[in-house]
């Protein structure tokens, strides 16, 4: 299989009082099989309404359409509602920030391991307690038969999120959808759980989507980068390049305001001014024009498409590449 997950022109709509909005508007992207794809962008600009839509999870007023999302060669915008649940689980999984967003405050780490054991890998009774106890370990946790008797609030948040890991793996998913796993951690434990998901991707192959506001975990984990910017992609190509050849005004906004050890005590970050636009209420022409240092009469009229700059280097600008100082 050449790719774990296909997204075509996916477009999401949501139905509100103030009229339809969508926070992300036609967007396509692959993912291959042991591959990380980092999503990065500000607050707000829709990469947790796409990771939201792969799995259908968008909720009231949500809608897929146009778009299409095809999961291990499956079309997944074709699915009834069962089927869509059983893909989850089997071929991908969800990380959330929170893991208490996934954990049952009343059933022990036991009791959940269990269900997605049975869910998802279809074993109950000693084969499922022997297989929740790998999974823990899997997940790095080392007292795991110890763990399996506690509840969630008795563990540390590092811990829970590694039990969500444990959990999203039961059913050896070929996608890991992770949403800011480590943003809720503090450093130590964010290091530890970004080893573990480097570990799964090397031991089992599992392709990982990871979303992110945070550069330094993109340097860390990412093998390509898709940079998000009010619903749409507006740069992607592979690490090394975002970081040696940005060519997005945005993204290079976003690498300015990020210290760099060699910048000494006395820097200033250069943060982006302004704020991503209200979905709602987007400007004409490119949608980061108002905030660009490099905005000309043609990006106030005109939207950009997102067109090659060089091979594998996708960039939604016009002034992409004419000025290195923007
Ligand atoms: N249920 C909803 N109804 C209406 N608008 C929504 C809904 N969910 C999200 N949005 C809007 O979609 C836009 C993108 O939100 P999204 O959560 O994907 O951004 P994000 O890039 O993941 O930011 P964050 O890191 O803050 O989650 C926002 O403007 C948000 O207000």
């Amino acid at each position: 299989m050449k790719h774990v997950l296909e997204i075509e022109e996916l477009t999401v709509t949501f139905r509100t009082e103030n009229g339809d909005v969508r926070p992300v508007d036609d967007i396509s992207f692959a993912v291959r099989p042991g591959e990380t794809v980092c999503i990065v962008g500000e607050s707000g600009s829709g990469k947790s309404v796409t990771s939201l839509a792969i799995l259908n999870l968008l909720g009231k007023g949500g809608e897929i359409g146009p778009g299409r999302i095809r999961l291990a060669g499956e079309q997944l915008t074709e699915k009834s509602g069962a089927e869509l649940r059983k893909a989850r689980g089997k071929d991908a999984a969800m990380i959330f920030q929170e893991p208490m967003t996934t954990l049952n405050p009343v059933l022990t780490i036991g009791d959940q391991l269990r269900e997605a054991i049975r869910l998802h890998a279809g074993l109950r009774g000693k084969a499922a307690n022997a297989y929740a106890a790998e999974l823990l370990r899997e997940a790095g946790i080392a007292r795991a038969e110890q763990v399996l008797k506690q509840y969630p609030h008795s563990l540390s948040g590092g811990m829970r999120q590694r039990v969500v890991i444990a959990m999203a793996i039961a059913g050896k998913p070929k996608l890991l959808i992770a949403d800011e796993p480590t943003t809720a951690l503090d450093v130590t434990v964010q290091a530890q759980i970004l080893a573990l998901l480097k570990r799964l991707r090397t031991d089992h192959d599992t392709a990982i989507l990871l979303i992110t506001h945070d550069l330094g975990v993109v340097a860390e984990m990412a093998d390509r980068v898709l940079v998000m910017y009010a619903g749409q992609i507006v740069e992607e190509t592979d690490v090394f390049t975002l970081f040696d050849r940005p060519l997005h005004p945005y993204t290079r906004g976003l690498m300015k305001a990020v210290p760099a050890i060699s910048d000494g005590p006395d820097y200033r970050l250069e943060a982006i001014p302004g704020s991503v636009p209200d979905i709602g209420r987007l400007p004409q022409g490119c949608r980061f024009h108002p905030r660009c240092p490099a905005a000309a009469d043609r990006c106030r009229g005109e939207m950009p498409t997102l067109t090659p700059a060089a091979p594998a280097h996708l960039v939604r600008c016009w002034l992409a590449g004419q000025s290195p100082a923007s």
